[in-house]
């Protein structure tokens, strides 16, 4: 029986740039280039929906703790919406928002059938069991029973969620319906629905971006350096695909700090490491410790910011010598910083686009689930790829046509899509 002592993780301040207000600003350049009018201006501001649930959980200690999470649903006028799940103490609802606006943007910019949502709870997924954190994910699935559905809202894994977290999602809400749902959400394991491909495919997207970025801006990946911060899902696939493709990755850092071979990180050996060390690079000794703000900064080619916002800022976007950045994480890059680095003259590939190779093995994988039928890996790869390249090749061509740079270019692409819907559609 669980005691009666009730704890509550108190909820975060916004003490860091807010990502909302980053998400804005561009949005609000973007629509002044289409002159978009104000009645789509002001259904797109804000979100449809905001959820926010109190979740007790039962502690291994016997005590139960009350946990805050959030399901933010931004629009829907493309298709269900479709976003990750985050398990972070930083999670913030204002930082949920811009996240499930993102996805709006993202899906659009990739042309798939989806509108945008984003969900997480305020918890430190590191300092609990399996146990607590399965009874933590089947409690916020119930109390999201109403959202959830796939048909209305498919959840998927983005920081401190993965496939464990997916089946259990699935399990609870099969329950709830009294059916098995594996479209209800993606990401999960193979066994179960899951699709080939979809594990890197965040990371293999943020690869083929950085390659169609270089190959416009004359680099050879093989004559090409890189540094990579976040070491989980996207970062470290990006890492090794990037390195595959003959990049040298002078550098990557994760949370323990950042690790540093002048010659080059050997990829699958820091991969290894970290999957027998708690999913931490602390202790790598195939590269020497350095300063992780350092990183950022270092003299290479290209830069991936694949771990949280608002890591790359008006403070040391000066500094940055990479003449690329390939947005892995949502929102590295805070606003303040765009009007610096645009007069660097640095390519950026923004985030709704360089990040869109998982949404869109999620949607193949949404697909498969409803077709009862499971699709071959070079399949899987063949067209996430296609579609990776023509939202490369028409953000591009928007940034050119407008005189814009890549990211405003994606917004444009991306609000356009979802402006002309609006019109064809009504509703409102
Ligand atoms: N998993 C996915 O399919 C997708 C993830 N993203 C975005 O990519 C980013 C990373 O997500 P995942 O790789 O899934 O998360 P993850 O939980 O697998 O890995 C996060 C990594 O970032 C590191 N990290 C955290 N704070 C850090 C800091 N301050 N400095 C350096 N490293 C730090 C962690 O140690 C870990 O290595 C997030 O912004 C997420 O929203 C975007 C699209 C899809
Ligand atoms: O795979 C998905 O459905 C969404 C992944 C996600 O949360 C993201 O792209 O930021």
């Amino acid at each position: 029986m669980a005691a009666t002592t009730v704890y509550k993780e108190p909820a975060p301040i916004m003490d860091r740039e807010n990502p909302l207000e980053s998400m804005m600003s561009r949005f609000n350049i973007a629509a002044e280039i289409l002159g978009l009018d104000d009645s789509t201006y002001n259904v797109l501001k804000a979100p449809d929906k905001q959820v926010i649930v109190n979740i007790p959980v039962t502690m291994d200690n016997g005590k139960v703790r009350v946990f805050e999470g959030y399901r933010v649903v931004h629009n829907t006028i493309l298709g269900p919406s479709k976003g990750g799940i985050r398990y972070d103490m930083n999670v913030h609802i204002d930082e949920v928002k811009a996240l499930a606006a993102w996805m709006t943007w993202k899906c659009a910019v990739v042309d798939i059938p989806y509108g945008g949502a984003k969900g997480g709870i305020i918890c430190d997924p590191t300092a609990m069991s399996p146990g607590e954190i399965e009874r933590l994910t089947r409690g916020y699935t119930l109390a999201m029973k109403d959202v959830f559905g796939p048909d209305r809202d498919i959840p998927a894994p983005d920081m401190g969620t993965g496939p464990r977290e997916m089946a259990w999602l699935m399990d609870e809400f099969s329950k709830t319906v009294g059916a098995t749902s594996p479209a209800v959400v993606t990401g999960k394991p193979l066994v179960m629905g899951g699709s080939l491909g979809r594990t890197e495919a965040t990371g293999r997207g943020v690869m083929v971006s950085a390659l169609a970025a270089m190959s416009k801006l004359g680099m050879k990946p093989e004559e090409s350096s890189a540094v990579v911060q976040g070491f989980g899902n996207v970062g470290s696939w990006a890492a090794k695909l990037l390195a595959e493709k003959g990049v040298k990755i002078k550098g990557v850092s994760d949370i323990s700090g950042a690790y540093w071979n002048d010659n080059g990180i050997n990829i699958d050996e820091a991969i290894a490491y970290k999957n027998v060390h708690n999913g931490r690079l602390e202790g790598y000794t195939g590269a020497t410790l350095m300063n992780a703000d350092e990183l950022l900064l270092a003299d290479v080619d290209v830069l991936v910011p694949a771990a949280v916002e608002d890591v790359i800022t008006e403070h040391n976007a000066h500094d940055i010598k990479a003449k690329l950045i390939v947005e892995g994480a949502n929102g590295p890059t805070s606003a303040s910083a765009d009007p610096i680095i645009n007069e660097k003259g640095i390519m950026v590939v923004p985030d709704i686009l360089a990040n869109s190779g998982g949404v869109t093995v999620s949607y193949f994988e949404w697909v498969q689930n409803r077709l009862g039928y499971k699709w071959s890996e070079d399949m899987v790869i063949e067209r996430a790829e296609r579609i990776m390249t023509d939202a490369f090749e028409k953000v591009y061509a928007t940034s050119q046509k407008y005189n814009v740079p890549m990211r405003i270019a994606a917004y444009v692409v991306a609000i356009d899509k979802v402006a002309q819907t609006y019109k064809f559609r009504g509703g409102f």
